[in-house]
């Protein structure tokens, strides 16, 4: 504060606080809130404090490259928007808020099969690339459409999201009867696969209703061929945490790979991403793009996943938390925030280039607490 005026953020996370008070509790224990003891969300944040950073000093920093080539496309930071359902929930013009912020920096952003804006709508609004993210609905003849019409409005990529056959144990939406209020829906799907979304049950999730009528949890590697045989757009698999998996999906000529574990919404216990990311990236051996989301909420954290190999990472919860605070201008302050302070990490670290960014830049270190928390408690 100066003065009694409030002062405007200066980190992405001093926009929890903010997020939450303009929040209904339900919804931001939705935003917020993990799987089973939220031990994973927690292991997102604190594998980034275990890397320290090497910096090279007498490099001419002068002019720090940001800008980047994913799946083709420009981009001008290697960083974008992770796929989030119903941003309705967060601000009133949802998505389209989301994509013009993330357009600003020319970010890619990914759209949830779950969007509370058309796809149409959505991409009128949009000035960086967007990407589709499915779940694998029992009704393959919906993905098809969803897909067209995707493809249709220009999308330029799809993103299978394949950590979720069901949805995690959310104790905070179970304890909150988390449901859909009446005005918000996912716009894009008919109303035969949105059944539960707005029942209310105490103890329990609609969304978790939802998933188990709607989600087909056989999904597995020979369905995949389905898919690429239904768009002639890149795809990317989204959640994979394992050398094996990654292998796999490289030898079977997948687009790209994210390191994912759904910001700890899934299984409970499962691995940090950037614990995971070396495994992943030896794995693929430059075959695909890899790509890392989960706890990102520095530029710091950014400049670390880089130099572990990711060619670019996405952010989900903080992008909300900008959203709900502060609509358009919120989502594109977290996002400018990130960007400056990875151009600064890069100036400090003596890497002008994001080239310049390798595993010899880190060093494992002792934890720090900048590094260990979350927002909010599990219970209440
Ligand atoms: C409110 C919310 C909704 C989400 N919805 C989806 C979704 O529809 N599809 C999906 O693949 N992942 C979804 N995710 C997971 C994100 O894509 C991403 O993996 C995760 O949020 C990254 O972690 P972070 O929030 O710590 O940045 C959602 C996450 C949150 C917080
Ligand atoms: C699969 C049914 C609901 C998913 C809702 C969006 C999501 O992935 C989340 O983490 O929340």
């Amino acid at each position: 504060m100066t003065g009694g005026t409030p002062a405007r953020p200066l980190t992405v996370d001093e926009y929890a606080p903010l997020a939450q008070a303009q929040l209904p509790a339900a919804t931001w224990h939705y935003v917020e809130g993990g799987a089973g003891t939220e031990s994973t969300v927690a292991a997102n944040r604190a594998a980034f404090g275990r890397f320290r950073i090497r910096p090279r000093v007498l490099v001419d920093v002068a002019q720090c490259e940001l800008s980047a080539t994913v799946l083709g496309d420009p981009v001008g930071v290697p960083l974008g928007v992770a796929p989030m359902a119903y941003h309705e929930l967060a601000c009133e013009e949802g998505e389209l808020a989301t994509v013009r912020a993330a357009g600003s920096l020319s970010a890619p952003t990914v759209v949830s099969i779950f969007a509370s804006r058309t796809f149409e709508d959505i991409a009128a609004a949009a000035a960086g690339p967007l990407w589709l993210q499915l779940y694998w609905l029992h009704r393959r003849d919906v993905l098809q459409k969803v897909v067209r019409r995707a493809e249709a409005a220009g999308f330029r990529a799809l993103v299978l999201t394949v950590d979720t056959p069901r949805l995690g144990r959310r104790l905070r939406e179970a304890r909150h009867g988390f449901h859909l209020p009446p005005h918000i829906a996912a716009r894009n799907l008919d109303g035969e696969v949105t059944g539960f979304l707005h029942d209310r049950r105490d103890g329990s999730s609609a969304l978790s209703r939802h998933a188990d009528a709607f989600i087909d949890p056989s999904l597995s590697w020979s369905d995949l061929d389905w898919l690429r045989s239904q768009t002639r757009l890149p795809l990317v698999l989204k959640g994979v945490l394992t050398a094996e998996d990654a292998a796999h999906a490289a030898e079977l000529g997948v687009d790209g790979l994210v390191v994912s574990n759904h910001g700890g919404r899934q299984l409970d216990g499962a691995t940090a991403t950037l614990d995971a990311l070396p495994e992943v990236v030896r794995a693929v051996g430059g075959r695909c793009p890899v790509f890392l989301d989960g706890g990102v909420r520095h530029g710091t954290d950014v400049l670390k996943a880089l130099a572990l190999g990711a060619q670019a990472v996405f952010v989900g919860r903080p992008v909300l938390w900008g959203l709900a605070a502060d609509g358009e201008a919120g989502a594109r302050q977290v996002l400018s925030t990130l960007r400056d302070e990875l151009e600064d990490a890069m100036a400090l670290s003596g890497c002008p280039s994001l080239k310049d960014l390798d595993p010899t830049l880190l060093a494992r270190g002792p934890a720090t607490a900048a590094h260990d928390g979350f927002h909010g408690p599990a219970e209440g």
